[in-house]
């Protein structure tokens, strides 16, 4: 049954143009340039998908490795970044972290030219791990990393980062599929709020810094954090179906569940489910995986509503030892390539976006004399 896609938050209105995705339209679900995003899942490495986003095409061999050196070159901060994410506190939440660097790499090496475009989006790409992770090492264990990592990988780059040692193969390629899983998804809230953005003719951290502040709402991406606050607090999966029940009956919105257009599924979930289900076996789990696919299935039975690309990826951060605020940062990690492109698609063809609004205030009056109100 397809989703009515009428009625308020401008549902199913066309608001531009795309060449970069489709969501819910193919058969498969969800394009990028064309290709399946299971295909991508299981073929590529998340640099060839960003490249592909950012550039236009699937990168060969050689300009994929010319990429990832090109990369892993930009890595490094510059010290006034470093400093200001030392003075942010242990209890901000990683997404203001983010939202800060930006604005401030924004003031550092501003894009002064739209020439600069592809750079600027290259040079987030590379250092949005480095800043999130620089503050959260500091901030936690007053620590100062050298973020200068040779790690072949964005995903490789973070966990080693965060952890201290590189990461296992198993969990360098769980990092590939949840990157390309989040890189792009048409006019979803914070890629809107990008493009509206880059409608005035703003700059690219203006834009990346507005779309961080959409995605960090529970609604959009901060929705993975409030499902993994919600399946660590049930003990088996027999109590994970009695508290859903409960908060069913509350009418309690359930965080990573439903979706502004999929009518039935996400195609993301499967994908991302499959490795949650490897990674639980690769730590021995017996509870946290179990209860989330009860989860699913007491949801589907009661109210079919079906996991979205943020539920299974709580359990599956979970697992790598990933502290749960800094799953949405890993969100825009990978968001970002699909913002940048949406920026760079606005621009290549803009109108300024100013819709209408249909009042519902006051009839025309006058002013009473405030000696007189
Ligand atoms: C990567 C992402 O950003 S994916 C989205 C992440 N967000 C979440 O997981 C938050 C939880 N989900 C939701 O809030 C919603 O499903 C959204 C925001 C994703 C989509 O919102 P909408 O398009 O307005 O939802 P939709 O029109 O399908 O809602 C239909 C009904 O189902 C209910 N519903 C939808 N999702 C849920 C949910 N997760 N839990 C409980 N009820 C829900 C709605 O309240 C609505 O009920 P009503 O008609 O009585 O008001
Ligand atoms: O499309 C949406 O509304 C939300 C979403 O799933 C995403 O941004 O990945």
């Amino acid at each position: 049954m397809a989703k009515v896609l009428s009625g308020a938050g401008l549902r199913g209105q066309v608001a531009g143009k795309t060449a970069l995705s489709t969501v819910g339209k193919s058969g498969s679900g969800l394009t990028y340039r064309g290709y399946d995003v299971k295909d991508l899942a299981e073929n590529c490495e998340f640099e060839e998908v960003a490249y592909l986003i950012l550039k236009g095409k699937l990168p060969t061999q050689d300009e994929l490795a010319t990429y990832k050196t090109q990369l892993k070159g930009m890595r490094g901060l510059p010290q006034a970044l470093k400093d200001v994410l030392e003075r942010i506190p242990a209890d901000a939440h990683p997404m203001d972290v983010l939202r800060t660097g930006c604005s401030m790499l924004g003031n550092l090496e501003g894009e002064h030219s739209f020439d600069m475009q592809q750079q600027v989006a290259d040079r987030m790409l590379a250092a949005f791990p480095s800043i999130i992770c620089y503050w959260y090492r500091f901030s936690h264990d007053g620590v100062r990393v050298d973020v200068e990592t040779d790690d072949n990988s964005i995903g490789a780059h973070f966990l080693h980062l965060l952890h201290g040692k590189k990461p296992s193969e198993l969990h360098e390629r769980v990092m590939h599929v949840s990157l390309i899983l989040y890189a792009e998804h048409e006019f979803n809230a914070s890629t809107f709020t990008a493009r509206v953005c880059a409608s005035t003719l703003s700059d690219m951290h203006s834009c990346i810094t507005g779309a961080i502040g959409s995605l960090r709402g529970p609604l959009h991406g901060g929705a993975n954090e409030a499902a993994m606050e919600m399946i660590e607090r049930f003990t088996s999966a027999d109590h994970a179906e009695q508290e859903m029940m409960g908060m069913l009956e509350r009418k309690e919105k359930i965080m990573g569940f439903g979706h502004a257009i999929y009518s039935e599924s996400d195609p993301r979930n499967a994908i991302i489910k499959l490795w949650s289900e490897k990674l639980a076996a690769d730590v021995g789990d017996t509870v946290l995986y179990p209860v989330s696919v009860r989860c699913e299935e007491v949801m589907w039975r009661e109210k079919k509503l079906f996991c979205n690309a943020d539920f299974f990826h709580a359990s599956a951060y979970h697992f790598m030892g990933i502290p749960t605020k800094l799953f949405t940062p890993i969100f825009v990690m990978s968001r970002l390539t699909g913002w940048a492109a949406h920026v760079m698609e606005q621009r290549a063809d803009n109108r300024i976006i100013r819709p209408s609004a249909e009042y519902v205030g006051e009839e025309l009056r006058s002013v009473t004399p405030i000696a007189s109100r």
